[in-house]
């Protein structure tokens, strides 16, 4: 595995949007696996441990186009999240973020300006139910795995906020959250007092660090 200095973080195909400066200041350390080189990264072999899981991801979801090639893992502190951004054409149709560590809520935001990349395959059915083209939030929880694809992908940034609270009020899937965290692991204030606070029950404290990653397809390597 590699370190990748600043400037070969550009080079990861972010897009337009996201400069090495964002994801400096917001995520803590960049793995890839590659050996950097003056032209670029040059492609490497997953390791095995990894392939494990990749595969795993891919025939289970039956969503990516051809085997999982390409796979960064992020390691966030508590305060630290990720600029919104839209990951750019070099990995559309779908990406899929496994994650680790403490929770964290993942906004997306329309973004009219992009889609460009939408249409790159022929024949992937959009989905319909983003039409209205609205913000929405999705908790990503420790050992959940959150796959996104075509409008999602291409018409949304996607960001994680700054910050140790992480609010999931208007989370899709906030109804699910307290199953995954029984024990108030993640919300310490109710354990501490008996006065229930609306925020707290619809917050997560993050107290360790976080680890994703996000696998996709590079077709040109
Ligand atoms: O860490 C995450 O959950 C998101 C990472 C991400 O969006 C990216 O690497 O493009
Ligand atoms: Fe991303």
């Amino acid at each position: 595995m590699e370190v990748l200095e600043e400037q070969e973080i550009t080079k990861l195909g972010y897009g337009p949007n996201c400069t090495s400066d964002m994801f400096m200041s917001t995520t803590y350390a960049l793995y890839e696996r590659g050996v950097v080189h003056e032209k670029g990264l040059l492609a490497q072999d997953l390791p095995p441990w990894l392939t494990r899981i990749t595969g795993k991801i891919s025939d289970k979801s039956r969503l990516f186009p051809s085997a999982i090639n390409h796979v960064l893992i992020n390691e966030y502190l508590p305060k630290q999240g990720i600029m919104p951004h839209q990951d750019g054409p070099a990995y559309f149709p779908v990406v899929a973020i496994l994650s680790l560590g403490s929770p964290v809520v993942m906004d997306f935001t329309p973004h009219s300006s992009l889609g460009e990349c939408r249409h790159v395959e022929d024949g992937i059915k959009l989905d319909e139910r983003l039409d209205d083209e609205r913000p929405f939030s999705v908790v990503l929880m420790p050992r959940s795995l959150l796959i996104f694809k075509d409008k999602a992908y291409s018409d949304y940034l996607h960001g994680i906020r700054d910050c140790e609270m992480q609010y999931y009020d208007r989370a899709v899937n906030a109804t699910e959250t307290s199953k995954h965290d029984a024990g108030n692991q993640w919300r310490p204030g109710l354990e501490k007092s008996n006065e229930v606070r609306a925020e707290d029950i619809n917050s997560f404290c993050r107290t360790t660090t976080r680890v994703s990653l996000t696998c996709r397809v590079v077709s040109k390597m």
